[in-house]
């Protein structure tokens, strides 16, 4: 049986475990490393082919694939003295560290793969990028929405920016939907609306669930590791004073069009014509 581990159990790990066990029939064996046994537990409790583990070393025993989803910052304390067996792949999901560097982390010569999986591959819908192409490694984020190989480190780093970019998109998303909520429009079909015709978007999950509870304020922050490059682009661009002028752009042009609206004569009332 396929044994999969994931060191670093948090939004991106919880992600990659539903959307290779949900549903699944033949779903792989995951091991989970302990820490934060909460957040751990959870999708052990969920999917019976996913256990949490004693420690980081015993996930690293048991698997040979080895995923890494700890947070940048995490990667100096969580990965040196780690012993991987050179049979094999190790798959890092982490923003920002290099392969050369990830390979003096850990120790071992196992084949080392970069990887931008994105929160949507709990549904099976979002293409993951990867570097370098490796058939093991592509072939798990295939049943995940399809993987990308990117040429070289150079490439990644672009589609790296790019993911960085997204929690903004749906800060941005986010404030027309709270805006057009605040003129009187349902928010549901307003984000609905705003988020394009894209299949599974969340309000369309949302609806067909029948829920009519209000949006979560902002869809964004699964998008966003605490300190990472799309918090960094959100905040530096994205900030309060920035939505605060696109509401402001928002009321003025509402307010135009308003204004014309009101000054314009009933030409066609009573031609018949509408
Ligand atoms: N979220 C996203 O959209 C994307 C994230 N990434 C990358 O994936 C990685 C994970 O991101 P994300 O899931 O959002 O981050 P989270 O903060 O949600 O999860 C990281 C997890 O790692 C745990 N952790 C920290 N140190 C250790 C350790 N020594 N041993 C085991 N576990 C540890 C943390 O526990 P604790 O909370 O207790 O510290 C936390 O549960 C990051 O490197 C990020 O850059 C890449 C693409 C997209
Ligand atoms: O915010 C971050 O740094 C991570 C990488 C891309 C999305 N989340």
């Amino acid at each position: 049986m396929e044994q999969i581990g994931i060191i670093g159990v948090g939004e991106i790990a919880r992600a990659i475990v539903e959307g290779l066990s949900d549903g699944v029939a033949e779903p792989p064996r995951i091991h989970l490393s302990p820490r934060g046994a909460a957040t751990a537990a959870e999708p052990a409790r969920r999917y019976p082919n996913a256990q949490v583990r004693a420690d980081n070393q015993d996930v690293a025993d048991r698997s040979d694939v080895l995923i890494l989803a700890v947070r940048p910052q995490d990667a100096a304390a969580a990965l040196p003295g780690l012993r991987i067996g050179d049979g094999s792949v190790v798959v890092s999901a982490i923003a920002g560290i290099g392969i050369d560097e990830l390979r003096g982390m850990p120790g071992t010569d196992a084949p080392l793969v970069r990887t931008i999986p994105m929160p949507a591959v709990r549904e099976r819908r979002s293409v993951t990028v990867a570097h370098p192409s490796h058939p093991v490694v592509d072939a798990l984020f295939d049943r995940l929405g399809g993987t990308l190989p990117v040429a070289d480190e150079a490439a990644f780093s672009v589609f790296s920016t790019l993911t960085g970019t997204l929690s903004t998109h749906y800060r941005y998303l986010a404030t027309l939907t709270d805006w057009a909520s605040r003129q009187g429009v349902p928010a549901e079909e307003a984000d609905r609306y705003v988020r394009g015709p894209s299949p599974g978007n969340r309000a369309r999950r949302r609806a067909r669930a029948g829920r009519r509870d209000p949006l979560p304020p902002a869809a964004a922050g699964d998008h966003e590791t605490a300190g990472g490059s799309s918090e960094r682009i959100r905040t530096t661009w994205f900030d309060a004073a920035n939505a605060e002028a696109l509401t402001r752009a928002l009321d003025g042009f509402l307010a135009r069009l308003r204004q014309v609206r009101q000054r314009r004569p009933p030409v066609l009332s009573g031609t018949g014509r509408g």
